[in-house]
């Protein structure tokens, strides 16, 4: 029997065809009028369209087709390298090379033919060049097909025909085409371990539960599940990217600064492209003498029908924010669910029988991800007749979870309600999701104890129920869930002692208990853990542990303490003297400046009476400074959703992400102690500083109960983090180079505010958690001046003790002197790779006696 849609006449095609250099090309096309191009110039897909014509991979209309340069766009094949990870040209030959039509390829009996256009391409290393720079004889087979209802396969067996095994890595780079970057989310790749190229490979562990974009972002991500989704809000469509024997998965955006430095890239198509596919490259694959092997992915554009309200989208919000609607749909779904659960129980025992004949077709693929699986938010299992992932999170819920509503979707596994503001107590409904293994409940407003018996959800994976307000002590239970790898319980308020008995925690590799009212004495097994995972608790700071030594810092054997604290001195007067070198420059570069800022002054200043007058006219509202891209007003801030980055000597950090994916940083300043007047003054002058070694003030707002100052996001996070952040067992320290740029970043931006107001600016609150990297890797210094509009330094809580001058400790009154003592310590904890915290004695006073010598 046909298809239905295909009448009798209508057969795929697969033509020759020439573009415009005359290159060859393939076009297949299927009986619906869904095509495929794939050019020989590197065997590459360039393009895929659904019936509609609609195109579903992106291509760069300022790519360069002609060979030997790959075409940025399509699916490019990396092979036999990915990356720069060997010693071939970037990503390996094979898209660079032309490819043959094979006639005769070899057998592939699980093919099913029916109804698809497909061709079989092959490189063979034909040329001296390429057996010269990879010395292997192999083949590469390559299958493109498309199938009736659209989805793009291709199948890729590598055969070695030589005497000796080698290895190759392998990846498929696939450009999809997407609305906008910012619309678009991936599923499939939480909890899981990655390679971090911006950060020099290092590894890193996942901790979202979906990805989202809005900076650069270069990834592998390591052992993946099978299939891997991308959707795109906008285009309401989804990709599904299903792989076989492909781990990995590449993930990468150029973003804005690398997209301009690659000439074949326009300045603004990063916007509309997103590259992931699935890829061997951690462990490459072997193959040996004569064997062949065996990759395959197959991806589907899917269109979707929107049920649930988008996460991105206000306007289609659920009711006021209410649970009533959030509750009437999961009712409705789960009834809807268990009436075609009795539909599916005959379906899927058809299912079964065909299975049985044809495991693993595209047949089975579309089954897993029917239109029900794709409903924003909600994900079914293979036969729909569970939910067993529902994400909705910053969608505006508020109130209770009433009951009976996520207590009956037994078979959950995901569970993200997070940023929103639900209240009340922990949703003890939940108890009865023993399947639960991803629960984020975190940026709430929850609060009451958490439950005693954490033991009824044995397989949960990932905890995050930080930024609420939860009392009481942390459950000993939680010690029973052996599967257990993060668990967040920051900024809550919760009390007691952290228990002994989570050392039992043994797959446990990210933790956070910071800003409770936790007390010590910090548990061992703790220790192992950065020290801002438990950040606040501790009585006994002696308990905290170094973090690991830099890489070439390996203190030799048979050295003694003092030696070494002298070596780690002198290299701290070199360091220091390096740093009066840059002051003293910075000082010279501006008394030659000084007649330009006049003038500058002259021009950009402000007259009292305009001052005043836009004074007036921000009463309420955001004031941004001048060459602000920024368009979004207070409202739209307060909506947000927002996630605590850190608890400050002068407030807290948030990151608000706004609902067109803008992400800033907003500090919201405590115990304020200037009036309006002196606030506007001094952000003024903050906001006056731009220079590329200080995170400038975009806007801030003054009202009797709420002071706030928004500052670009650095998604890439502070110093500190850099320094002591847990990025896995295998992580490389930051190299030197880094932490030289990071030292004289900071120091540039250091002098550049004691400029500022005539010379007499502070700092004020210097330490590496606020410093962070700028786009050239410098230290850019944030959260300065705060000092003069703030009441009286509180004393010191242990985080800020290690920066502070003795004398600002003792007075409560920094100066640009004090800001030197901080810096120096900076510089130590550059140096050490140690926390202030740990850090001698002796080598702080030096520091101090340093500043006041000068
Ligand atoms: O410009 P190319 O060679 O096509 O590579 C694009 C990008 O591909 C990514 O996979 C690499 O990790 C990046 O480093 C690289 O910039």
């Amino acid at each position: 029997m046909e298809p239905s849609g295909v009448s009798n006449e209508k057969r795929p095609t697969v033509d020759l065809i020439k573009d415009k250099n005359g290159t060859d090309q393939i076009l297949l096309q299927n009986p619906k009028g869904a095509s495929v191009k794939i050019s020989l110039h590197g065997g590459q897909v360039i393009s895929w369209k659904t019936d509609k014509g609609d195109e579903l991979l992106f291509t760069s209309a300022k790519a360069n087709s002609k060979p030997p340069h790959p075409v940025r766009g399509g699916i490019p094949i990396c092979f036999p390298q990915f990356g720069t990870r060997g010693s071939l040209e970037q990503h390996g030959f094979a898209r660079n090379k032309m490819w043959l039509v094979e006639e005769n390829p070899p057998a592939l009996p699980s093919f099913d033919s029916t109804n698809k256009a497909y061709i079989d391409l092959v490189l063979k290393p034909s040329d001296e060049d390429t057996t010269r720079i990879w010395p292997h004889c192999f083949e590469f087979h390559l299958r493109v097909s498309l199938a009736l209802d659209g989805n793009l396969t291709l199948i890729s067996r590598v055969r070695n025909i030589n005497s000796k095994p080698f290895s190759f890595s392998i990846a498929y780079h696939t450009y999809f085409s997407i609305s906008d970057i910012s619309e678009v989310r991936v599923e499939g790749l939480e909890t899981l371990d990655y390679l971090d190229n911006l950060f020099e490979k290092e590894r890193f562990t996942e901790q979202g539960d979906t990805l989202t974009f809005e900076s650069e972002i270069d990834r592998v991500y390591l052992n993946s599940r099978d299939v891997v989704a991308v959707f795109d809000h906008e285009k309401k469509r989804t990709f599904l990217i299903k792989k076989e024997g492909l781990p990995d998965v590449v993930v990468w955006n150029p973003w804005d600064k690398k997209a301009k430095a690659l000439t074949d890239l326009g300045d603004e198509e990063y916007k509309h492209m997103l590259c992931v596919d699935g890829a061997a490259i951690e462990k490459p694959i072997n193959l040996k003498p004569d064997c062949l092997t065996m990759l395959e992915t197959k991806r589907k554009g899917l269109d979707r029908a929107k049920m649930v309200p988008s996460s991105s989208s206000s306007s289609q919000r659920t009711s006021n924010g209410s649970l009533e609607g959030f509750s009437m749909f999961l009712l409705s779904l789960s009834d809807h669910l268990r009436s075609r659960s009795r539909s599916f129980t005959r379906q899927t025992r058809v299912t079964r029988v065909s299975n049985h004949h044809a495991p693993n077709t595209l047949a089975q693929l579309e089954r897993d991800h029917s239109p029900l699986q794709n409903w924003t938010g909600v994900t079914c299992n293979r036969n729909e007749s569970r939910i067993i992932a529902l994400r909705l999170p910053a969608i505006g819920l508020n109130g209770q979870i009433p009951p009976n509503t996520i207590s009956r979707l037994s078979a959950l596994r995901v569970l993200s309600l997070r940023s929103n503001r639900l209240s009340g107590p922990f949703p003890m409904g939940l108890a009865g999701l023993k399947d639960l293994g991803f629960l984020y409940l975190e940026d709430n407003d929850f609060s009451g104890p958490l439950p005693l018996d954490f033991s009824v959800w044995k397989k949960l994976v990932s905890v995050d129920l930080s930024n609420n307000r939860f009392n009481g002590t942390v459950p000993v239970s939680l010690s029973g869930l052996k599967r257990l790898q993060s668990l967040n319980l920051a900024n809550n308020s919760l009390s007691g002692v952290v228990p002994d008995e989570l050392s039992g925690l043994s797959s446990l590799k990210v933790i956070d208990l910071s800003n409770n009212n936790l007390h010590g004495p910090l548990p061992s097994w703790l220790l192992r853990f950065p020290p801002s995972s438990y950040q606040g608790i501790g009585d006994d700071v002696t308990h905290f542990q170094p973090p690991p030594e830099p890489p070439t810092r390996k203190k030799p054997k048979g050295v003694t303490k003092t030696v070494f604290l002298l070596i780690v001195i002198s290299v701290s007067i070199v360091l220091l003297a390096v740093l009066a070198f840059v002051f003293a420059l910075c000082y010279l570069r501006r008394k030659l400046r000084i007649v330009k800022d006049h003038k500058l002054q002259k021009k950009g200043g402000m007259s009292p009476e305009k001052f005043d007058s836009r004074m007036e006219e921000a009463n309420n509202r955001l004031s941004f400074f001048e060459g602000c891209s920024y368009s979004f007003d207070l409202e739209d801030l307060l909506r947000a959703s927002a996630e605590i980055l850190g608890k400050g000597t002068f407030g807290t950090t948030y990151k608000a992400v706004l609902e067109d994916a803008t992400s800033v940083a907003v500090k919201r300043l405590k115990d304020f102690a200037a009036g309006k007047r002196d606030f506007e003054q001094q952000m003024e002058i903050i906001g006056g500083i731009k220079h590329e070694n200080v995170v400038e003030l975009k806007a801030y707002y003054y009202s009797k109960d709420e002071k706030l100052m928004v500052y670009d996001y650095f998604s890439s996070g502070s110093v500190a983090s850099l320094l002591h952040g847990n990025r896995g067992e295998n992580r490389v320290p930051l190299d030197w180079e880094t932490r030289m740029r990071i030292a004289i970043g900071a120091a540039k931006g250091i002098a550049r505010i004691h400029k500022e107001n005539n010379g007499k600016l502070v700092h004020g609150n210097i330490k590496s958690s606020n410093i962070f990297l700028n786009s050239e890797r410098e230290g850019c210094v944030s959260d300065l001046g705060l000092t003069a509009v703030m009441s009286a330094l509180a004393p010191p809580i242990s985080r800020q003790a290690g920066y502070r001058a003795p004398e600002v400790t003792d007075t409560r009154k920094s100066s640009q002197l004090s800001d030197v003592y901080s810096f120096g310590v900076v510089l130590l904890e550059l140096l050490t790779g140690k926390s202030p915290f740990t850090l001698p004695q002796e080598m702080r006073l030096y520091i101090w006696f340093d500043g006041y010598i000068r």
